[in-house]
């Protein structure tokens, strides 16, 4: 199981456009429209699924809002990182 990462390490490899919060790294995607957002929602629970991986998500009607943390590790580990690009791959 991969291990927490220090805060320089997070500091360093966290995405562009992504923040972190305490135990968790978090991106807000604006949508135009809602269903897009539903779409896109989906989509970034199916890589969840496939990498056994599974972040918060909440859809709202202008924004999806994505949170990860690794729950075993107790914090982020190079998963949530991992996860964090991928998921910003689907929105392109
Ligand atoms: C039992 C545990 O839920 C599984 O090993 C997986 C499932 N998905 C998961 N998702 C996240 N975000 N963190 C985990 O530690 C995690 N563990």
């Amino acid at each position: 199981m991969p291990q927490r990462l220090d805060d320089d390490e997070i500091g360093r490899r966290l995405p562009d456009g992504w923040e972190r919060n305490g135990d968790e790294i978090v991106r807000i995607y604006p949508f135009d429209d809602y269903l897009d957002g539903v779409t896109f929602a989906t989509r970034v629970g199916e890589v969840a699924d496939e990498e056994f991986h599974h972040p918060e998500i909440r859809i709202r009607y202008d924004e999806v809002e994505v949170r990860l943390t690794s729950h075993e590790a107790g914090g982020i580990t190079d998963t949530d990182l991992r996860l964090a690009n991928l998921f910003d791959d689907e929105r392109r």
